[in-house]
């Protein structure tokens, strides 16, 4: 059946639904992944939050999905834009086609659209907000998207611990993906995910050895009620920020953030270790940065950035053993070139040995 794709800039692209049953209309902020694999991966990462998602590599679905890559319980998009989609999935490890999954978690998606034009659209105004749906023409009021309260609705509700290893992490989940918590128990840790809002007096309860900020969907400065419960965790213990949880400890120390034209999401971007001096290539998903003017007095330095783009990619800090990473040092999708990143703090809780520091 046929669709449309609506821009709020205008522009509109006619599609096909692939999946009969399931055409629905849809709104929400449009990006697109660069990765040619790891679809399953980026429907799966609660980042992706009510997003519209366009995959750039031409043919999605060809190894289905199977039961490995879940990086959450579910699927967090609300929609899918694809050239063309396999409708049948080869692959040993599949269980469900991509439309089988889809249709299963209601999700509709448009193929036969011209991906590179709208890719080029985005580049152009930016990522927008945009409409999936069978009718021809809308109104421009559909375009209204609300896009707070996103962390709420996808961090865990309740205190959970996992493994048994020696040093006890608390990850503080404000959308984790589920390969964050296994990097950290392939490092001999003990994991507490705790809710996005919990009080630092309870996560003190728990005597950890260390802090995991997770990943995390929508606009960091949405959550400034909880900044100082973060700076409180960073000036106590040693602590790890990835993505959204590295916007939030720059943000808590003081620095701003702001949002790109069109974000970094993809496989294959290039980031510079200043420290190592060496590139790494890394997976990403982000659209926020940290302002690298804005770390003055912060005590933060940038220790990462991005080769494409020059922007802020992770910091590191003067007294506090404090790292913090913008791209994804756990990969799935992409490489893991980065996962040195998870050593260095497992090194930073070792070093430290369970004390409870308090800077002023
Ligand atoms: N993957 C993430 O944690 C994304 C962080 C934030 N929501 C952004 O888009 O920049």
């Amino acid at each position: 059946m046929e669709g449309y794709l609506h821009l709020s800039n205008g522009v509109k692209y006619k599609g096909d639904f692939a999946i009969e049953a399931k055409v629905k209309e849809v709104k929400g902020e449009i990006v697109f992944f660069t990765g040619m694999t790891g679809y399953q991966e980026v429907l799966t990462d609660p980042s992706y939050k009510d997003q519209i998602i366009v995959f750039t590599y031409p043919l999605i679905g060809n190894y289905g999905i199977n039961k490995e890559d879940f990086e959450s319980k579910q699927p967090h998009v609300a929609g899918v834009i694809v050239y063309e989609s396999n409708s049948e999935a080869y692959h040993y490890q599949a269980e469900y086609s991509l439309q089988d999954y889809l249709n299963k978690w209601d999700i509709p998606m448009l193929t036969h659209v011209d991906t590179r034009s709208i890719v080029k659209n985005i580049r152009q105004s930016g990522s927008m907000p945009a409409v999936m749906t069978a009718e021809k023409e809308i109104t421009s009021n559909t375009f209204s998207l609300k896009e707070d309260g996103k962390v709420a609705k996808v961090s865990d509700k309740n205190f959970k611990t996992y493994g048994q290893g020696e040093y006890h992490i608390v990850l503080v989940d404000f959308g984790k993906k589920e390969s964050m918590l296994t990097a950290l128990l392939e490092r001999e840790c003990k994991v507490t995910v705790v809710p996005y809002n919990t009080e630092f007096t309870s996560i003190k309860s728990l005597q950890p050895d260390g802090i995991l900020l997770s990943n995390g969907p929508g606009d960091p400065k949405e959550l400034e009620g909880i900044l100082p419960t973060i700076k409180a965790l960073i000036t106590h213990y040693p602590t790890l920020g990835i993505c959204l949880g590295h916007q939030l400890a720059a943000l808590a120390l003081g620095a701003e953030t702001t949002k790109l034209s069109f974000g970094h999401r993809g496989a294959n971007h290039p980031v510079m270790d200043r420290k190592k001096k060496r590139v790494i290539m890394s997976s990403q998903n982000h659209s926020y940065v940290v302002k690298e003017e804005s770390l003055t007095a912060t005590g933060c330095e940038a220790r990462f950035y991005n080769l494409h783009d020059g922007s802020v990619e992770g910091l590191s800090h003067s007294m506090y053993p404090l790292q913090t990473v913008q791209f994804h040092p756990e990969a799935n999708p992409g490489p893991s070139e980065g996962c040195y990143v998870f050593d260095e703090f497992i090194e930073d809780v070792k070093a430290n040995n369970g004390r409870v520091f308090a800077y002023a």
